[in-house]
């Protein structure tokens, strides 16, 4: 009997609506030395009226049942679209695609949290394995569900004796803390993007603020960011997650009202502010000293940011991009996945109790098989 296949795909669209990040990967050496070697990544943006459509799921409507149900049908065709760009650099099978859907609601206090994409239909469409639904397990077990990605932080980027902080700035921000003793811990810091791209969306019609180049412009205003750091989310001991469900305009809107009337350019730089000082502290209350942070998600690629979020650690620590450790920061959290959907065929537990607060190691996932 043949061995089954090593080769993995993972796809991940996150909480910037963007589109969805794929890689394939292969995991044969993972048990023996934890290597595992990318071999394709790929990348399929949403179209305009499936991003509004799923913008307008975040929050209570109309037939919300029906239009999430035709939502997760449209997400397996983009999905598959990912799948097609990477599957002609697999030498062989594909064991199976983690799919992680998009999370259209985040209630771990009400007991579900929502990744909207029809995994059956996927199988279909590609002939190959589906595991999804990745948190809910964690959930049932009373966790967060989120963030997930610290233990596979952990197992890439860990070094014994040292202390690593994994920051990951994507439409929300997180942080996996590796400590020197082989704890892991970590938690949903706050905003990443989400209101930077909100804020530039509703003043420039754009997507994001390329390189920070808009926010560079303005001036952080003291008023207007203690107001916002004053939200009590930022004061929640962890574990905790967070998302679209709290931080959004009309968060911002009712921050803005209690300040004097502002510069837009302004608001831009307090909110790249807000994410730095928010991701800065979250670590500080984890560990007095760090060795290095190693930032991946879409805003590593706004420098400005970068900058700033290596002033307010003060010098401590160095800033650095994952692609140090030999990962590229867009394509972490879909390896994630890949790697819990091998965890899951081994039957290996894919969270951490002490950072979604479950009781207990889960197995995560759900399979749909071709
Ligand atoms: N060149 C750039 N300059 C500034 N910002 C950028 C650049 N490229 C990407 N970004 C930011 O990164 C975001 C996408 O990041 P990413 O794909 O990591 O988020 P996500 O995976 O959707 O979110 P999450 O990790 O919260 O689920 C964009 O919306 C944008 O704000
Ligand atoms: C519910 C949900 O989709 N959460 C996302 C989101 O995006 C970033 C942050 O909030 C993190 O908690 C999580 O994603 C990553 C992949 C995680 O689970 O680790």
């Amino acid at each position: 009997m043949t061995a089954p296949s090593s080769l993995y795909i993972g796809l991940m669209s996150g909480t910037s609506l963007d589109g969805v990040d794929g890689v394939l990967a292969d995991f044969a050496d993972v048990a023996h030395s934890g290597a595992i070697r990318t071999i394709a990544a790929g990348f399929v943006p949403f179209d305009f009226d499936l991003r509004a459509d799923l913008m307008a799921l975040q929050c209570s409507g109309a037939n919300e049942i029906e239009r999430e149900a035709i939502a997760a049908n449209r997400i397996a065709h983009v999905y598959s679209a990912c799948v097609a760009q990477l599957l002609p650099a697999a030498s062989g099978p594909v064991r199976a695609i983690a799919a992680h859907g998009q999370t259209v609601r985040h209630r771990p206090e009400l007991g579900f949290t929502r990744q909207t994409i029809n995994p059956a239909l996927l199988a279909e469409l590609t002939g190959i394995d589906v595991v999804a639904d990745f948190r809910s397990r964690d959930v049932a077990a009373g966790g967060q569900g989120a963030p997930l990605v610290p233990a596979y932080h952990a197992a890439q980027f860990g070094q014994p004796g040292q202390t690593r902080v994994v920051v990951n700035i994507g439409g929300i921000g997180n942080i996996s803390v590796l400590h020197a003793d082989g704890r892991v811990t970590g938690f949903d810091t706050g905003p990443g993007n989400v209101l930077m791209d909100g804020w530039i969306a509703r003043h420039q019609g754009q997507q994001y603020d390329a390189d920070g180049a808009w926010a560079a412009t303005g001036k952080p205003d003291p008023a207007l960011l203690a107001a916002m750091l004053g939200e009590p989310y930022f004061a929640l001991a962890a574990p905790k997650s967070t998302g679209r469900d709290l931080f959004h305009l009309d968060w911002l809107d009712a921050m803005l009202a209690r300040c004097t009337a502002l510069p837009a350019a302004d608001v831009q730089a307090s909110l790249m502010q807000l994410t730095a000082v928010s991701i800065a502290r979250a670590i500080g209350t984890e560990a007095r000293q760090v060795d290095a942070v190693y930032v991946c998600g879409g805003g590593t690629y706004n420098g400005a940011l970068m900058r700033a979020l290596q002033a307010e650690m003060k010098g401590s620590a160095i800033v650095a991009s994952t692609a140090t450790l030999g990962v590229a920061p867009n394509r972490v959290e879909a390896l994630a996945f890949a790697w819990l959907a091998y965890r899951f065929h081994h039957r290996q537990a894919g969270n951490l109790p002490a950072v979604t607060g479950a009781k207990g190691s889960r197995i995560l996932g759900a399979l749909y098989p071709a």
